[in-house]
């Protein structure tokens, strides 16, 4: 090798090193800025700061590279720095598996979400004593261990059946002592959160509700276990997002429900996600359902979906049960009636353990 060339190539050397450790600090000091920018909610990306620096370094540049390159050069650092700034956020949040390594385990009297798969069950509206008690009683004999029911429902009509409200929450109650379940309803406003949560096992906050800012902090400060369901248009970040909320408030018993996404297709109610729960098992260390009913919206698709999510390792699947579908004030068309339920069970049995199922 040419004695010059190797002589210039240390110089090079000598150079990349100084670079290297010049990189390094700024990266340590713009890692400091982020860190400011988060704490006041403030976001990373700006774009008038990296314009300003650009004019300067096009006009001090010496040479020889053109502008261009080093406009080039320097926008690859400021895209490393954006992505290391977003990078140490996500290892700050709550939800992150980076923050909690371990699995969070929700338990919630019999069942114990994060330690098995579960199956969560139950109407989708509570209607009457008679139907509660009946769908309780028929779901403990299979070993459903969480029971499912609304009392307030958020319709797509003001006209629709809103549901039982108070007495509604009674009655589930009612029927999940009975039968030794947890019983999981919906809350839908922030004034509701303390008379739910003197009934209700675990708060659901719905699709709908997902980025109702107010009631996650609610539900957050209730301390209750919280089964909070994506957006029907949510990305997998703002669910996650949204989590945060009630982390954010102290509350750390949160599970995350994957209950299908709208899309284009007509076929089906949604789109089930499978991705997004694999991600939110990959991502959090919560607890993660996938409730087929919803995504569905049809009774011959419950079994294969609820088979998916759980060889995907999903904690535990949501189905809406009904004595009568035909008669009930809403969802008649997706919910199944016990022989149903019994055919879904043997179908999905081998995925559960044998201990938590049993045919009556
Ligand atoms: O100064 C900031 O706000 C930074 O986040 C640092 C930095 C940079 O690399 O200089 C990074 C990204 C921004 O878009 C602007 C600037």
């Amino acid at each position: 090798m040419e004695p010059r060339i190797l002589e210039l190539r240390r110089e090079i050397d000598r150079i990349n090193r100084e670079l290297l450790t010049l990189l390094s600090e700024r990266a340590r000091i713009a890692s400091e800025i982020g860190r400011i920018q988060t704490e006041r909610g403030l976001g990373h990306y700006d774009p008038a700061r990296e314009e300003e620096m650009l004019a300067y370094l096009a006009a001090e540049n010496p040479g020889p590279f053109p502008d261009g390159t080093v406009k080039k050069l320097f926008k690859e650092i400021f895209k490393a720095t954006l992505a290391l700034e977003e990078q140490e956020d996500k290892q700050k949040f709550l939800f992150s598996r980076e923050t909690r390594p371990e699995d969070t385990r929700v338990k919630v009297r019999q069942a114990v979400f994060g330690d098995g798969p579960l199956l969560i069950a139950g109407p989708c509206a509570i209607e009457s004593e008679e139907q509660m008690q009946r769908t309780a009683e028929f779901l403990a004999s299979r070993g459903v261990k969480v029971l499912r029911g609304g009392a307030y429902k958020p319709r797509t009509s003001p006209y629709a059946f809103q549901g039982l409200g108070v007495e509604g929450l009674k009655l589930g109650r009612a029927a999940a002592d009975r039968h030794g379940m947890a019983f999981v309803t919906e809350v839908m406003d922030t004034r509701d959160v303390e008379v739910v949560s003197e009934y209700a096992d675990i708060l659901q906050v719905g699709a709908r509700n997902m980025q109702n800012f107010a009631l996650l902090r609610e539900v957050g400060r209730s301390g209750q276990p919280v089964l909070l369901k994506r957006g029907l248009s949510a990305t997998v970040e703002e669910w996650f997002y949204a989590a945060e909320y009630v982390l954010s408030q102290g509350n750390d018993q949160v599970i995350l429900v994957e209950r299908g996404i709208r899309t284009y297709e007509k076929w089906t109610r949604n789109t089930l996600d499978l991705s997004g729960a694999v991600l939110a098992k990959q991502l959090t260390h919560l607890p993660v359902v996938v409730d087929v009913t919803h995504a569905a919206g049809r009774i011959d698709l419950l079994a294969p979906l609820a088979r998916a999510a759980l060889a995907a390792g999903v904690d535990a699947v949501h189905v809406e049960v009904h004595p009568n579908p035909k008669v009930a004030m809403s969802d008649n068309n997706q919910q199944m009636d016990f022989a149903q339920f019994d055919a879904f069970l043997d179908a999905v049995r081998d995925l559960l353990e044998p201990a938590k199922t049993r045919r009556g």
